[in-house]
C-alpha cells in the first residue's frame, strides 16, 4: 500500500508538490496525471525513498519513506522512462547482477527471472546481450528488473513515452499482466487512453497539488454532467423536424453536421419517448447513441481551469 499525507517538496523557493494526500491500496493501479512540471516525477521519486519530502510523511506498506528508507526502497519497483541497461549483459546475466545487488538469493533470483523473461516473452533471447534488444523489449527488461524482488509496491514513471505504438502495446499489455491481486502500482503518463485503459482511479495533478482524484466514470459524471446522446437520421432531409421533435422534450443542439446532441440524468424515460415521437412523426432514426467519455475531455476540463479547482471526490 502507498501512502502520502500532505506531502510537499521545495527546491530552494519553488514549490514543486504541495499537501498532496494519495493511498493506492493493495491491488489498485492509480494513474498520476498532470502536465509537464506538474510534480509527478518529483512525488514518485518521494514516495520510493529517493529523495527526501520537505514536509508531510509518506508511507510504503506501513514504512516511512524517511526513517525507514532503505527497507522502503526494498520493497518498491521503480520504472523510469529512460531505465538504464547494460547493454553488454545477456537478459539472465543482468537479472542475477541484479538481483544480487539487491541481496536476493541466487537459486531465487534464477527462479523468479526465468518465470518473468516467460511471462514476457523473452526466455528464448535470454542469452542475447541487451544491446541487440529492440525499445519494447529492453522497456519489458526493465519491467522484469524492477520487478525482480516481487516488490508489493511498483512505481510506473511514463513507461511507454516515445515508444513505437507496437511497443508501447506490448509494455501496457504487461503492465496490465503484474497487476497482482495485492500490488499497489503508480503509473503515471501523457498518454490518457493509456491511463483510461489501465488505471483503477485517476488524480491528476496540476501546479504540485492534487485537484481531482476518483474513478473515471466517477470523475466524468461530477465534471462533464450528464450523459450525453446522439441521434443520426435516415435521411438528411428530415433533421430540422427531428431537432423540432426532439427539443419538445430535452434541450438539444446540432453538433458536426448531422448530430443531435443532448444530455439526461433519465435516459430511460427521455430516449424512449424521443423515439416513440419521432416514429410518431414518420422520421427514421439511423442511429441513437451515447456519446463515449473520453478521458482526454475530463483532462483538459481540470487543466485548463485558470482558477484552482476545489478538490473532487478527495477519496485520497
Ligand atoms: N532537483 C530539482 N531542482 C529544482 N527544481 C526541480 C528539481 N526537480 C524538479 N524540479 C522542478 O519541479 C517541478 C516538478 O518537476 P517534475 O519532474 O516532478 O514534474 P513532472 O510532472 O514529472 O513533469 P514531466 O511531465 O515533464 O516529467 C518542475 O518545475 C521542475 O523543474
Amino acid at each position: 500500500m502507498i501512502e502520502a499525507i500532505q506531502l510537499g517538496k521545495q527546491f530552494g523557493d519553488f514549490v514543486a508538490v504541495r499537501d498532496l494526500t494519495l493511498t493506492v491500496q493493495p491491488g489498485e493501479l492509480v494513474a498520476l496525471l498532470g502536465p509537464n512540471g506538474a510534480g509527478k516525477t518529483t512525488t514518485v521519486r518521494m514516495l520510493a525513498a529517493i529523495l527526501p519530502p520537505s514536509s508531510g510523511q509518506a508511507r510504503i506498506c506501513g514504512y516511512d519513506v524517511v526513517r525507514d528508507a532503505q527497507r522502503v526502497r526494498g520493497m518498491v519497483g521503480l520504472l523510469t522512462e529512460y531505465p538504464g541497461l547494460y547493454g553488454r549483459m545477456a537478459a539472465l546475466e543482468y537479472l542475477a547482477f541484479f538481483g544480487a545487488l539487491l541481496g536476493l538469493d541466487a537459486v531465487q533470483c534464477r527462479q523468479r527471472s526465468e518465470a518473468l523473461l516467460r511471462q514476457f516473452g523473452l526466455w528464448e533471447v535470454r542469452d542475447r546481450n541487451l544491446e541487440s534488444f529492440s525499445k519494447g523489449m529492453r522497456q519489458k527488461m526493465a519491467l522484469i528488473r524492477a520487478m525482480i524482488h516481487d516488490p508489493p509496491v511498483l512505481f510506473l514513471d511514463e513507461p511507454t513515452t516515445a515508444m513505437d505504438p507496437q511497443s508501447a502495446r506490448t509494455v501496457r499489455d504487461a503492465i496490465g499482466e503484474l497487476r497482482g491481486a495485492k500490488r499497489s502500482i503508480l503509473l503515471t503518463t501523457h498518454n490518457l487512453s493509456e491511463a483510461e485503459e489501465l488505471a483503477d482511479r485517476i488524480a491528476i495533478i496540476r501546479g504540485g497539488q492534487i485537484v481531482a482524484v476518483g474513478p473515471f466514470a466517477e470523475l466524468s459524471r461530477q465534471l462533464l454532467g450528464d450523459p450525453a446522446f446522439e441521434l443520426i437520421v435516415a435521411r438528411p432531409a428530415d433533421q430540422a423536424r427531428a431537432l423540432a421533435v426532439v427539443r419538445e422534450l430535452v434541450a438539444a443542439e446540432v453538433v458536426g453536421h448531422d448530430r443531435i446532441v443532448w444530455q439526461t440524468a433519465e435516459p430511460h424515460l427521455l430516449n424512449p419517448a424521443i423515439v416513440n415521437r419521432l416514429i410518431t412523426a414518420g422520421i427514421a432514426v439511423y442511429s441513437l447513441s451515447e456519446q463515449p467519455r473520453r478521458l482526454e475531455d475530463l483532462y483538459l476540463r481540470i487543466v485548463a481551469e485558470d482558477e484552482a479547482v476545489p478538490a473532487l471526490s478527495a477519496r485520497g
